[in-house]
């Protein structure tokens, strides 16, 4: 099924080369193709060499798999408000063939940006810019089950136009066709190293201290496990053994190299559809029951809990403000319902809002970053207790990643429940939102239930 012919994009590529007599011109074109597993896709671009990155919606309806950096947007300082502005100057330098005004298709930034760039960058992060969408070569968008595929191309006045034709044949036929599987074997974790375990339980007290104080009323505090592999990780195992595990969670993995940030996280900061706004709040945690009565009865008692109700009250008081002077309609319901997932649920309240005229995306998540489920309450305060007495780096953990498309559609996470993949070591990260009653014993505790969907994953893992 292919409503674009090879005469058609033939036709786009010329007109795309007399227009780059004078300057390098962007085309992109966007195509129907027959169905084809995202997955698939992934794994088959992996020997293109090029960055790959991977994003499906927590509902699963929507799956973007994008290979290659065609441009990179990476502001380094104003990185929300300069990401706005590039994106629209890019968008304006590119011709567009996209018959097709679904969500994700045709041209489409997708990325994300650290937590702090304030922090000093430590080498952990270092193939990780403070911020950076992409704008990839090829786009595989699988939406309510149909399947696009875009390309997008740079045409210099040097381009010959056979060779380029030449070039994404080659790729088409590749991506359909299956090269046999590569065999993989079990990964195994050789050796799990607790960074700073003491140390982050005393940070916990120091907080709570803070708190009574009066100089913060929450602050999240994360902490790294590193993990030692017998092999290299399969990037495109641990996101099928994700997809499988873990519904409810956006599933990401964005590659840099030989490095791969990816995870499960189940935290919507912010979706748009033209001028629908959805947006969550996501804070105070149990673990799930081992039975469906047990179950219930922590769910229960989560609703219940003070502590919970107050760190989740600090997210829903903070979204409500920022949103509050982009958008109108704003629907906050009274107070939060259970978000299960495996191994843990949350307190949860949905935000949906319209967005005012003349905004953005990128403007709401500058104004929501971070939340109180990520930072603490009031932002500044926290951010600076973090900076201070956080002895890690969070890179793009806990940061916005998502995508935005030339139809003011787009939807931003929070990259929680993560790990940084370094072949054969990964670092996974994990928070928990501290107030003054904050017990550091249990506050480690909850953090060791966050780290389980990513090691969960890792264990059932497979390696090359
Ligand atoms: C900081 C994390 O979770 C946040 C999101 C949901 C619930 C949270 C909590 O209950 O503390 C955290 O605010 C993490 O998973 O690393």
């Amino acid at each position: 099924m292919v409503l674009i012919t090879e005469e058609q994009v033939e036709t786009i590529l010329t007109n795309a080369l007399q227009q780059s007599q004078r300057n390098n011109q962007l085309v992109s074109y966007t195509k129907k193709i027959d169905p084809i597993s995202p997955l698939h896709f992934f794994n088959q671009t992996k020997k293109l060499g090029k960055s790959r990155l991977f994003w499906a919606s927590s509902d699963r309806e929507l799956v973007l798999v994008a290979v290659g950096n065609l441009v990179n947007i990476t502001p380094t300082e104003s990185r929300f408000s300069k990401t706005k502005k590039q994106w629209e100057q890019l968008l304006n330098q590119f011709i567009i063939h996209n018959p097709y005004s679904v969500s994700g298709t045709g041209v489409v930034a997708i990325g994300g940006m650290c937590f702090d760039p304030k922090k000093p960058k430590t080498p952990l992060w270092q193939h990780y810019n403070d911020s950076d969408m992409t704008i990839p070569e090829l786009l595989l968008t699988t939406n309510s089950g149909q399947c696009y595929l875009t390309v997008n191309l740079k045409i210099t006045k040097d381009t010959l136009l056979e060779e380029l034709i030449a070039q994404i044949k080659q790729w088409e036929e590749m991506l359909v066709h299956s090269d046999p599987e590569e065999t993989l074997e079990p990964l195994t974790i050789e050796k799990k190293i607790e960074k700073e375990a003491d140390y982050w339980k005393k940070s916990v007290v120091k907080a709570t201290e803070e708190i009574r104080k009066g100089t913060a009323e929450k602050i999240v505090l994360a902490r790294e496990m590193r993990l030692q592999f017998n092999r290299n990780v399969a990037i495109g195992n641990i996101i099928e053994n994700l997809l499988e595990t873990q519904p409810n969670s956006y599933v990401f993995a964005f590659e840099k190299g030989q490095d791969c940030f990816l995870g499960a996280t189940p935290e919507r900061l912010v979706k748009v559809e033209k001028d629908l706004l959805l947006s969550t709040c996501l804070a105070g945690t149990a673990p799930r029951g081992k039975t469906e009565e047990e179950d219930r009865n922590i769910a229960y008692h989560l609703l219940h809990d003070e502590k919970n109700l107050q760190e989740h009250d600090f997210v829903v008081q903070m979204i409500r403000e920022a949103i509050s002077d982009y958008c109108f309609d704003v629907d906050i319901p009274e107070g939060p319902v259970i978000y299960p997932l495996k191994n843990l649920q949350h307190l949860y309240t949905p935000v949906t809002a319209k967005l005012k005229r003349g905004y953005s995306i990128f403007d709401i998540v500058r104004e929501l970053h971070p939340t109180p489920a990520l930072g603490g309450s009031p932002k500044e305060a926290s951010m600076a207790f973090i900076r201070e007495y956080e002895r890690m780096d969070r890179g793009w953990y806990g940061a916005p990643i998502g995508w935005v498309d030339s139809n003011e559609h787009g939807e931003f996470a929070v990259a929680i429940r993560s790990a940084l993949v370094q072949q054969k070591e990964a670092s996974l990260f994990a928070g928990c939102g501290v107030v003054e009653h904050s017990n550091p014993d249990m506050e480690y505790e909850e953090t060791n239930i966050k780290f389980m969907p990513m090691l969960h994953v890792f264990e059932q893992g497979k390696g090359e």
